[in-house]
């Protein structure tokens, strides 16, 4: 039976969206809808259980290469099983908790665990939603839906067994053989997490290098590294993929090739969520890469509607989605006319892959810059040529500098080295804040000898 309920505001989505809910939303019914695992996808199965997995692939990586700083350690075994059970055992509770706190504690909110989507609006204007067993009509509605894994067409049809980020990490043992299908984010840091603790990793790129989205030098840096690391195959183009009899993977390249693995991983981008929200049946478009139209402010094309993270943004970060939650949340208290409104700053967005060597980057990359006819200045710094990068004996990581000639402008930066999301925030400050390189190079003491000094050195080098 379909029960009716009327709301003040509708969220889609519990991953960013659950934020938007704080005391001064007390005086508001609010319906909140979630498919899924409560709390979405950065908690659940992104950035947090990753990057768990990620340290102890580095605890790995240390012990390993002990022996190289006259430290006699080696990685005996890996214990999966307990890395799982570590990883979840800590973040399952905070989902459960989450949703029982929005459930039990918070009577104006009422929980939907379902999925939903828009059906018109009402007589009075206000935005119907639908689920299997309910109608919420809502005055206003935030939609925070996301974005899902998607894999190509020919693997997605081939009936093979593929995971994705949603299941690899509970797998029950820890693959011999770990075959990967994409060439991004999500292929960098399982490839680390994996080829760390033990298994053997075959990336399957369609391109001619990995991270192809990163600035030039990094990208070719990284493929260099991967390519001594694991089983790279670039410029490949899968053409059939198939479980084999012994429970293991067959994944085919035109080439020829076939890489037979025992667990495929399957990392080739995510597609917003609009698609699945009925969007057509209120008037709100979707641009050309499927993402919810939002103005500055996150307003959709529909009135009292708004959006924000994966679903609806260039950046499918979870510091951006909790951003523009920040100023969704902002902009429905002020109401849909205010005139001063918050606006999204996507000036300056940083983001760090965390593989090895670590990888992080703001701003322009080297050829966007020549692209747009600035005059440029640019400064490689090796990590092997500061103090602590020489005394890690580091001698594939570098800090790429790029700055304005005559002005200093900072304009971007790009870091491929231990610690790279660290070293980097000093830089994403002085963009935000307009400090020039000189400024920044001169006008504070560098701590010696830290990793930052890497970057000192590179702004000392620019050529301004
Ligand atoms: C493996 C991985 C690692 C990542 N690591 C990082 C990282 O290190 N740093 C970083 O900045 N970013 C990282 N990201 C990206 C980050 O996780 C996302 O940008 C962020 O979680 C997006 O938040 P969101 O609120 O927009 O969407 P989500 O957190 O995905 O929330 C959307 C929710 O909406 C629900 N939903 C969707 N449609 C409906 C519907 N019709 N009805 C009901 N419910 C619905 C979904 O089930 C989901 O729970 C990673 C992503 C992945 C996949
Ligand atoms: N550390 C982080 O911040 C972090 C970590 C993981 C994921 N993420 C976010 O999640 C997003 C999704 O990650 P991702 O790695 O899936 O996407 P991605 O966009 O980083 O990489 C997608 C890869 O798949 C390849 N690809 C796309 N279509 C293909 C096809 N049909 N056949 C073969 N290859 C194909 C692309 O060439 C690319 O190498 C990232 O873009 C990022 O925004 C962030």
């Amino acid at each position: 039976m379909t029960t009716t309920q009327i709301v003040d505001l509708a969220i889609i989505g519990s991953g960013s969206g659950n934020s938007i809910p704080d005391e001064r939303f007390d005086d508001k019914s609010i319906a909140i809808f979630e498919e899924g695992v409560y709390g979405g996808t950065c908690l659940n199965v992104g950035c947090i259980p990753t990057k768990m997995f990620v340290y102890a692939a580095e605890v790995a990586e240390i012990a390993r290469h002990g022996e190289r700083y006259g430290v006699h350690t080696r990685v005996d075994s890996v214990d999966w099983p307990s890395i799982v059970d570590r990883v979840f055992g800590r973040i399952d509770p905070i989902s459960v908790g989450g949703k029982e706190y929005r459930v039990d504690r918070c009577p104006n909110i009422t929980v939907h665990a379902a999925h939903v989507e828009f059906d018109g609006r009402d007589d009075e204007g206000r935005y119907r939603l639908v689920t299997a067993d309910a109608e919420v009509l809502a005055s206003e509605v935030v939609i925070a839906a996301g974005s899902r894994a998607t894999a190509p067409p020919i693997i997605d049809q081939s009936a093979v067994r593929y995971y994705t980020n949603n299941d690899v990490m509970r797998l029950e043992r820890l693959p011999e053989h770990l075959v990967i299908v994409g060439s991004g984010y999500i292929a960098a840091e399982f490839a680390h997490v994996f080829g760390a603790l033990g298994s053997r990793v075959s990336i399957i790129a369609r391109g001619p290098a990995l991270l192809r989205k990163q600035d030039s030098d990094i990208s070719r840096r990284f493929t260099e590294v991967a390519r001594d690391t694991w089983d790279v195959h670039l410029d490949a183009q899968v053409t059939g993929a198939r479980d084999l009899p012994d429970g293991g993977v067959r994944v085919s390249l035109a080439n020829g090739t076939d890489i037979d693995g025992d667990v495929l991983l399957v990392a080739t981008g995510r597609q917003p969520n609009g698609d699945r929200l009925n969007l057509n049946s209120i008037g709100v478009p979707l641009d050309d890469q499927g993402r919810v139209v939002v103005d500055e402010h996150g307003r959709t094309d529909a009135r009292g509607v708004w959006a924000l993270g994966d679903v609806s943004s260039p950046y499918q970060l979870k510091h951006v989605a909790n951003h523009e939650e920040r100023v969704v949340q902002a902009n429905l208290l002020k109401g849909w006319d205010a005139d001063d409104l918050v606006t999204v700053d996507h000036r300056f967005v940083p983001a760090a892959v965390f593989t090895h060597p670590q990888i992080a980057s703001v701003g322009l990359t080297e050829d966007d810059a020549r692209e747009r006819g600035l005059d440029i200045t640019v400064k490689v710094q090796a990590y092997g040529d500061v103090a602590y990068g020489w005394a890690m004996e580091d001698s594939t990581g570098f800090c790429k500098i790029i700055a304005e000639r005559g002005t200093g402008r900072l304009l971007g930066c790009h870091i491929i080295g231990p610690q790279a999301p660290t070293v980097i925030q000093p830089v994403i400050q002085a963009m935000s804040f307009g400090l020039n390189a000189s400024d920044m190079a001169r006008g504070q003491y560098w701590i010696h000898p830290a990793m930052p000094e890497v970057l000192e050195n590179a702004l000392l080098g620019l050529d301004i």
